[in-house]
């Protein structure tokens, strides 16, 4: 048998135990083996039969990303390993020698199994669950769905999860020792009599439905409540997207002078929705500015579909900020988050949520090198002379470095948008003075208090030129 202390240095991996990239992206320190509370969990990362070079490429990177999901559920990470699969097997999904080394791994951890993979199949984790005679096997999506399930705050965040889980739950019954259906009484030989456990199995399958009519109505009400408050509002609105961790609240923050949503170096610290008042001194009014849930590669459908009236309302912003990593530029990570928000935004948009501007703002440009800037500017304006390219803007939440460009492209997007009046056409009887943090403002509003909308802009995420290809 393995002695735990061994594990670190038992890995086949030849990287560290979390690999390079690991600290750069998620600061959550790897904990050592069992010497506590801490529940263990072994993490393999799948790569799938026929996978492309591009995922062989990233493999780590995909790892380390499955072990912040593991850790942000509190488990340590104790073994973690990249497993190239040759064929999938129907029953087992990973190979039985595979799967007998993780038994005796799993007893010496006390841990807990996550296969990196978007979906196992019920009848593949209850046979690995007896196999490995383990309770706890986990596929990405039930990772998720338990992170999510952890953190929702508000009412509507927690049926969103909740529902969720539900259609989870119904997608992944099935029957065996391990599932608690097992067959009590036989139809064997008969051929005609369901058993107790086809009973349970049935009874559960109405409840979960039930439940799931239940949360969806439950659901309707209270988002029919926060459209009834929204048409009252009158500010234009932006939202903050993008990957998970790149720091789109700590800018709403910053961008707010507050500490209103929590920030924290862990995948999915925010799941409900904020929204806070932008003063723009360039138009002398406000933008409702709103961070919500990140997303993430493979996000289940699950979770799409419940969360699809949060997504829609982000998506159908006057302005989308999509925020990216810049200290990933030059790593395939980059165009990889790029490309994962962009098929999210096509899944919930449909093309006329799409219809908006969107601004690129790289954050985190205060961990780059000053080499590192320099080519990265010099690409940006090549890329700025093509016109399929987006506006781009470098920030740094953390150093507050661009935040008065961002400020002015907020502006200036709305302006050009109409859904602000710029501040030379507005008439001087329409000014009138405001504060804010306690400084005198020009502010300016409109006949009646209500916004004209002069033209729309229709340019669409999608069409725009990713620039992701900045070789650093
Ligand atoms: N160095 C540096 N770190 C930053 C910057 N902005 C955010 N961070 C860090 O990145 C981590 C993630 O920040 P968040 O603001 O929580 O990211 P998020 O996009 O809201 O993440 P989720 O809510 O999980 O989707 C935190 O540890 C922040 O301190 C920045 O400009 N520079
Ligand atoms: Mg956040």
């Amino acid at each position: 048998s393995i002695e735990p202390a061994q594990l670190w240095s038992w890995q086949r991996a030849t990287k560290p135990i979390l690999g390079d990239n690991f600290h750069r992206n998620y600061s959550i320190r790897p904990q050592k083996v069992p010497s506590a509370p801490v529940p263990n969990c072994i993490v393999l990362h799948i790569t799938p039969p026929r996978s492309t070079l591009e995922d062989r490429l990233q493999e780590e990177d995909f790892l380390d990303e499955a072990c912040a999901l593991a850790q942000t559920l509190g488990y340590a990470v104790p073994v973690r390993e990249i497993l190239r699969l040759r064929a999938i097997h129907p029953k087992t999904f990973i190979g039985k020698g595979k799967v007998v080394e993780l038994r005796g791994l799993l007893r010496a951890t006390d841990a807990i199994l996550f296969i990196n993979t978007p979906r196992l199949t019920a009848l593949q984790q209850r046979n690995l669950k007896e196999l490995c005679q383990t309770e706890g096997v986990k596929d990405r999506i039930s990772v998720i769905l338990d992170i999510f399930g952890q953190r929702a705050r508000t009412m509507e965040a927690k049926l969103q999860v909740e529902l969720a889980q539900c259609k989870y739950a119904l997608s992944h019954l099935v029957r065996g020792a391990s599932a608690g259906y097992e067959q009590q009484r036989g139809a064997s030989g008969t051929g005609f009599m369901a058993g107790g456990g086809e009973k349970a199995l049935e009874l559960r399958r109405r409840q979960l439905r039930e439940q799931s009519k239940v949360l969806q109505h439950k659901l309707k009400t209270v988002e029919k409540r926060r459209m009834e408050q929204r048409k009252h509002r009158r500010q234009p609105t932006v939202s903050l997207l993008g990957y998970t961790n790149v720091g789109k609240s700590s800018l709403l923050n910053a961008l707010t002078h507050s500490h209103a949503v929590s920030v924290e170096d862990r995948p999915f610290e925010t799941l409900d929705t904020t929204t806070r008042a932008l003063f723009l001194p360039s138009v002398g009014a406000s933008a409702l500015l709103t961070d919500t849930v990140g997303f993430i590669r493979q996000l289940p459908l699950e979770l799409v579909a419940a969360f699809r009236a949060t997504l829609e309302e982000a998506v159908s912003a006057d302005l989308l900020l999509h925020v990216r990593d810049a200290s990933t530029l030059g790593t395939p990570l980059f165009a990889e988050q790029y490309a994962s928000v962009d098929k999210i935004l096509r899944d919930v948009g449909t093309p006329e949520h799409l219809k908006h501007s969107v601004v690129e703002v790289w954050n985190k440009v205060d961990l780059l090198t000053n080499k590192q800037r320099d080519q990265m500017a010099r690409v940006l304006a090549g890329a700025k002379r093509e016109a399929s390219s987006p506006d781009v803007v470098l920030v740094s939440a953390q150093t507050k470095e661009g935040m008065r460009e961002l400020v002015r492209m907020i502006g200036d997007r709305l302006v050009e948008g109409g859904f602000l009046q710029p501040a030379e056409t507005r008439g001087a009887d329409k000014k009138s003075s405001c504060e804010k943090d306690g400084k005198k403002h020009m502010c300016y509003s409109d006949e009646e208090g209500k916004q004209e909308v002069l033209s729309s802009r229709t340019e669409n995420m999608s069409n725009k030129k990713a620039v992701n290809e900045v070789d650093v």
